[in-house]
């Protein structure tokens, strides 16, 4: 996890908010008015995932993928449909969703003004996939200062622009951290964390901690929780992981 100094000092308080490829292709009007009643008080970034449309891409190309630890073991000739999955279909997409809801929406990803600089998490064992070291959250805080929502696409960039496939929950906790957000949201397409057919309204480390361990969280959940917990403990007041209409789990400290 990365730490960056602060530079809020009048801006507005900041509401990161995770569209989860699932959720980004069912958006409805209740959505976007939720949306708009949060950007009243708020500065709201987007950042996004796009699992579904590269399974998509992939299974179009042949290609089968596999994940550890819930992230897509990205190879070489995969990293390719990834980043134009991602850029090109998936944010662009997105951008045009919300500029027809009355958003002004601007598309963004690692390689824009050097906002996601990264390295391979462990390229044995993942392929082409990203942790990142630096986030250029000026430009950031200039276009919200410039009344932009900025979409980040889940996709870095080494230092010599290989591209890095990185897991969107990852970028979104990355991005609340560097912009010292209020708040992160993770929408997915379940209202938030259940555990032997009960939702729960909130979790702890504890919990999760011991959920993970019993197998009752896993797959895509797994970053979720993770970057959710490293949030709370880097000081973000509000982490939560919800459905569309942003109702579901709290993380809480204990
Ligand atoms: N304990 C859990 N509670 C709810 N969902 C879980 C849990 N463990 C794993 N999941 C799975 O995590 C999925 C959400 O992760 P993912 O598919 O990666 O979503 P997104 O595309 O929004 O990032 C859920 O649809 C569900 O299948
Ligand atoms: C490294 C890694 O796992 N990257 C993800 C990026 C997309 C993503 O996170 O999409 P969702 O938000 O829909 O899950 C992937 O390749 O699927």
């Amino acid at each position: 996890m990365t730490t960056y100094k602060s530079t809020q000092v009048t801006a507005r308080k900041r509401i990161v908010i995770k569209l989860g490829g699932s959720t980004l292709e069912q958006l409805n009007e209740q959505f976007f008015k939720n949306f708009k009643a949060l950007q009243t008080d708020y500065d709201l970034v987007i950042t996004h995932g796009g699992g579904p449309a590269i399974n998509r891409a992939l299974k179009k190309a042949n290609i089968e993928s596999t994940t550890v630890n819930g992230l897509r073991v990205t190879t070489d000739e995969m990293i390719d449909i990834v980043q134009t999955t991602l850029i090109g279909e998936v944010n662009p997409y997105l951008v045009s969703q919300l500029t027809r809801a009355g958003i002004q929406a601007i598309g963004l990803n690692g390689f824009d003004a050097k906002l996601l600089t990264c390295t391979h998490l462990d390229e044995a064992v993942y392929g082409h996939v990203g942790e990142v070291q630096t986030i250029a959250h000026e430009a950031i805080e200039q276009l919200l200062q410039a009344g932009f929502v900025p979409v980040i696409a889940c996709i870095g960039a080494t230092d010599n622009g290989q591209a890095l496939n990185i897991n969107g929950d990852t970028v979104a906790s990355e991005v609340a951290l560097a912009i010292q957000a209020e708040s992160l949201l993770l929408v997915t397409d379940v209202s938030g964390i259940r555990i032997e057919d009960t939702w729960q309204t909130e979790a702890t480390k504890k919990q999760i901690d011991t959920w993970i361990a019993e197998g009752h969280i896993y797959g895509g959940m797994i970053p979720k929780v993770q970057g959710a917990l490293d949030c709370l403990a880097a000081g973000i007041p509000t982490v939560q992981i919800v459905n569309d209409q942003l109702t579901g789990t709290t993380i809480v400290g204990g």
